[in-house]
């Protein structure tokens, strides 16, 4: 009698990047508690990886996580990236069966959109997987009904973000930037930041619909790879909002100006503050900077743009 091996399940594994909001204007809450937004992402090297193994039908779906974080992820149907298997499956009418394996490299909670790049992954995963022949536009779509920082996730690289932030136009830039990010052990709600940012009076007299014209320069800096003049111009609305939850973070940021950062900047909602560096070597001072000085429960250095979700052979 021959024994026949049983075939391996199929199974495809997607890079997500996480990202920073160089410039984040925050406009006046709406009716259906989203605030307009006029953002620059840039996407950074530090990546999500998704593994999806297909399961036999009935199977349902199961989560899995790896990373220093990892106790901090839920593994049932709260986890942004179980939303999008659903999500895909009702959309082109097949059964959500598939076991995910998240292997996390973005901090959660942090403010780096982490479980976006989980979601952006998951559906570039089980487009594959399942072959089920939508284009990029598409799961975009889908994209978006997840998560407003979903799409960039998706996308990658360095783009400006309108609507919620879902709406992406991509952004010209030259070369690489260096970046350090300094994590907390306890993250921040990003319903509560864009509460506090209401509380603290929302706007003001800015426009309630916020627009880039303000950064002209930031955009010229990206263009010209100039990290100084990026430096100069980063931006961001929310970071009172955090600063107010979280007033510990403001020696962080100190630190980092005092160690010459060209920059410094509390990341989308918070808490992890971003640095950004002359050079890989600067960068990996001013992370020693936060690590000596115990302004941070964690460090990374990385860089920026990255590529946006990609399968991986
Ligand atoms: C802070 C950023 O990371 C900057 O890119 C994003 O705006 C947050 O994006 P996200 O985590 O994907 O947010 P979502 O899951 O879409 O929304 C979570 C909550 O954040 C608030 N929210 C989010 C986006 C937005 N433009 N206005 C908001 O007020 C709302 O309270 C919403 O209920
Ligand atoms: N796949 C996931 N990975 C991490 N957290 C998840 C995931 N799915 C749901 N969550 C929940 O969402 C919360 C925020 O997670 P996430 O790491 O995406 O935050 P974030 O980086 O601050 O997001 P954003 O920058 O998009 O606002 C976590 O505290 C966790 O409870």
């Amino acid at each position: 009698m021959t024994h026949l091996a049983a075939a391996p399940s199929p199974s495809v594994r997607v890079r997500a990047p996480g990202k920073v909001n160089l410039s984040l204007r925050v406009g006046a809450v709406q009716d259906d508690g989203y605030h307009p937004l006029a953002t620059i992402f840039q996407a950074v090297a530090l990546y999500e990886e998704v593994t999806a193994t297909q399961v036999p039908e009935g199977a349902g779906v199961t989560i899995t996580v790896d990373g220093p974080q990892a106790d901090r992820v839920p593994v049932d149907g709260t986890n942004l990236a179980w939303r999008a298997v659903e999500a895909l499956a009702a959309r082109v009418g097949t059964a959500p069966d598939v076991a995910l394996h998240l292997a996390k490299g973005v901090p959660v909670a942090g403010g780096m959109a982490g479980g976006s790049a989980d979601a952006a992954a998951t559906l570039v995963a089980c487009d594959a997987l399942w072959q089920t022949g939508l284009s990029r536009e598409d799961l975009a779509e889908l994209a978006a009904d997840l998560g407003s920082d979903v799409p960039f996730a998706l996308l990658g690289h360095t783009a400006v973000g309108t609507g919620r932030g879902h709406l992406l136009t991509p952004a010209m830039t030259r070369g690489e930037f260096h970046w350090v990010f300094a994590a907390q052990a306890e993250g921040l709600s990003t319903p509560a930041v864009y509460g506090r940012f209401d509380e603290l009076g929302g706007p003001g007299d800015a426009a309630d619909d916020p627009g880039l014209a303000e950064d002209n320069g930031l955009m010229q800096a990206l263009r010209a790879g100039d990290p100084h003049a990026l430096g100069r111009a980063l931006h961001n609305d929310l970071e009172p909002a955090a600063l107010s939850l979280r007033p510990e973070l403001e020696r962080t940021l100190v630190v980092a100006r005092d160690a010459g950062a060209l920059g410094t900047i509390v990341s989308g909602s918070g808490p992890t503050v971003a640095a950004l560096a002359r050079s890989r070597q600067h960068a990996l001072a001013l992370a020693a900077s936060w690590t000596a000085e115990g302004a941070a429960d964690s460090v990374w250095c990385t860089a920026g743009p990255a590529h946006g979700a990609r399968l991986l052979p």
